[in-house]
């Protein structure tokens, strides 16, 4: 799906350079739900730019279905922390606005938009706006947004960190059941080691230091079963995860 060979990146800073990416390589197979986690400043953000097609390479390329990524493309959803939302539209206008300004005829987008506002739990909010939400609802209309545009690709920059633990909770369990129904790539972001566990088919651990590097790499296979969260395995892959940060930060 995803095939990042050996990219590099550096950030011009005044007369010098910040050498975020050297010879970067990274495999995302289709359906994988990849978490990267690590210290502030590693270079989290700069891959999901490079992976969304915001940035590009100084070196090497990169793929998305064997074609190059060479800006951004329609089947790539981003997804940040501050939810993106026009405030002057309501919900039901903000989550049919992708599908609207590609022109598509209300009735032919009508059905799915319905469809996507019962699922996320916004129908009884579709005529609010976006001052009128919690953080959770918010975040619930900017996900809803972009999947009407049914992506192949989510790409999320820390989506649930502004939000309270338990909405924060229901999310994941929100996010899991996407995912899992429809089989969607989706690489994520997040400071959470739990969330990171919680989410991650994969996790990759990446260590500051220029340039970046991946100092762990979890897969983890029990992800999306129910009750993971209370077994023996999640608490020793967060205590895996959490020690490799911590040897990462270590000098
Ligand atoms: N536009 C920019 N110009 C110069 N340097 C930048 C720019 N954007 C990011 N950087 C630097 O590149 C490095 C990687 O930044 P990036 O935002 O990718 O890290 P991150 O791991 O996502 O951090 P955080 O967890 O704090 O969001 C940092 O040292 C940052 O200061």
């Amino acid at each position: 799906m995803i095939e990042v060979s050996h990219c590099d990146l550096a950030y011009v800073q005044g007369a010098s350079q910040v050498k975020v990416y050297d010879d970067f390589s990274l495999k995302v197979e289709q359906g994988e739900s990849l978490v990267l986690i690590g210290p502030s400043g590693c270079g989290k953000s700069t891959l999901l730019y490079l992976l969304a097609g915001l940035l590009r390479p100084t070196g090497g390329e990169l793929r998305i279905l064997g074609e190059r990524v060479m800006g951004t493309r329609l089947k790539t959803a981003f997804i940040l922390q501050e939810y993106g939302l026009f405030p002057w539209l309501t919900v039901e206008q903000n989550v049919s606005l992708g599908l609207r300004v590609r022109h598509m005829p209300k009735r032919l987008y009508q059905g799915a938009v319905q469809e996507i506002l019962h699922k996320m739990g916004l129908w009884e909010v579709k005529h609010h706006f976006p001052s009128q939400l919690s953080g959770g609802q918010r975040q619930r209309v900017a996900l809803a947004r972009v999947l009407t545009l049914q992506p192949d690709l989510l790409l999320m920059d820390e989506p649930l960190s502004a939000l309270d633990a338990l909405t924060r909770e229901r999310l994941q369990i929100l996010l899991l059941d996407i995912w899992q129904e429809q089989k969607l790539t989706t690489v994520l972001v997040t400071h959470s080691i739990e969330e990171a566990v919680f989410l991650g088919s994969r996790i990759l651990v990446l260590a500051d230091g220029r340039p970046t590097h991946v100092i762990g790499e979890i897969l983890n296979p029990l992800v999306g079963q129910s009750g993971y969260r209370q077994t023996s395995e999640f608490f020793q892959n967060t205590s895996y995860v959490r020690s490799l940060l911590e040897g990462g930060m270590v000098g």
